[in-house]
């Protein structure tokens, strides 16, 4: 998508043909910064502290990852390795482990002086397919859209709450949830996006909100307990979010806060609808609550909020008693019964075993 007048993807690869550039999160919106990234190491600290994040670009950037450890050294013992190096960095996102197996499938077979050109062409591949799952997931979800615009009067805006950034920021480009939300953009249809600011490392009101600036889509900042007041009086016609894995019976991994928006959306029959790329689904687990690991995350990202002070600086305030402790459970899982349906590249999966059996039937 664009920055200004120029179009980004999230990461690309650099120059030199073996590190790559990325737009680094943690700093945005307040300022635009691209790092280069040429080492396994270097990887693996920008997936863990989050300089990238989102489910498909975690899988993008280990994927890059593999690809630098080739180069450097292509024995079968160092892609074991960088497999468990990278695998380790963040636990929910099935991304990751989708694009590390991808990639040690791809190679292990080659002999080893070929590896690390065919470990670049096949990461570069895998992120472009992203593009494209995307870009599908947006010409699905645009048709819900239609359909809900064409219930309105004319102009009156669809009102859509997001929650985290499922954004182009979290992808390689569109994003997953925001997909549909660019299209309609671009098809004149009106929406309005409530974006909840997603506490503790508030990507919504620093990812999302900047996103949907930078792209002129009409949006407005809420607290995350603001969803259930608006639901009440019929100011959300739909939530859309992203997800970091989906089981094979559809129950849904997302950021931390997720499960409460579907309670509300069912308590007010607001369609509560997931966008998600295949290689988000985990096809070797059905019960998400029982079987889906919760990253835990550093208490300090609960009590200390990143912000831009009245002097222009970039930093950090507490804003809990310093004894104070803090539990920071990253993600939950909602159960499919409260998802309306997924949102998938191949078309809306309902969420259940038989939806994404029939939607991907080589499953
Ligand atoms: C298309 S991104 C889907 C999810 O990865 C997204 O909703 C999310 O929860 C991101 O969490 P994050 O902890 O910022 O990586």
């Amino acid at each position: 998508m664009n920055v200004g007048d120029r179009h980004y993807r999230t990461i690309w690869l650099s120059d030199d043909g073996r590190s790559v550039e990325i737009i680094d999160q943690r700093w945005l919106p307040h300022d635009f910064r691209v790092e280069k990234v040429g080492t396994v190491a270097g990887i693996a600290t920008a997936i863990r502290d989050m300089w990238v994040r989102g489910a498909p670009l975690i899988g993008v950037t280990s994927a890059y990852g593999v690809a630098m450890q080739m180069a450097d050294d292509p024995s079968d013992a160092a892609l074991d390795g960088v497999w468990e190096v990278l695998h380790e960095t963040r636990p929910t996102a099935i991304n990751l482990r989708w694009a590390l197996d991808e990639m040690r499938g791809f190679l292990r077979p080659l002999p080893s002086e070929q590896r690390a050109q065919a470990a670049y062409r096949r990461a570069g591949e895998i992120a472009d397919e992203d593009v494209g799952l995307n870009r599908a997931i947006g010409v699905n979800g645009l048709e819900i859209i239609k359909d809900i615009a064409a219930r309105k009067q004319p102009g009156e805006p669809v009102n859509i709450l997001t929650h985290c950034n499922a954004g182009w920021l979290a992808t390689v480009d569109y994003g997953t949830a925001t997909a549909p939300i660019y299209l309609a953009t671009e098809a004149g249809i009106p929406v309005h996006v409530y974006v909840d600011e997603t506490r503790p490392r508030n990507q919504g009101a620093q990812l999302t909100a900047w996103e949907m600036a930078g792209h002129g889509v009409p949006h407005t900042l809420v607290v995350d307990n603001a969803g259930g007041h608006l639901m009440q009086r019929g100011q959300i016609d739909m939530v859309i979010v992203g997800t970091d894995r989906t089981t094979a019976d559809g129950d849904v991994c997302n950021k931390i806060g997720t499960y409460l928006k579907a309670l509300a959306a069912a308590d007010n029959d607001v369609p509560f609808y997931v966008a998600l790329p295949s290689p988000t689904i985990d096809w070797t687990v059905g019960d998400g609550l029982a079987e889906i690991p919760i990253e835990q995350r550093s208490s300090d990202e609960v009590s200390l909020v990143w912000g831009k002070t009245a002097n222009g600086e970039i930093a950090q305030v507490r804003i809990s008693p310093e004894t104070t402790p803090a539990a920071n459970p990253a993600f939950d899982v909602t159960p499919a019964r409260l998802v309306t349906g997924l949102i998938t590249e191949r078309g809306v999966a309902k969420a259940s075993r038989e939806g994404l059996k029939a939607m991907f039937p080589g499953r």
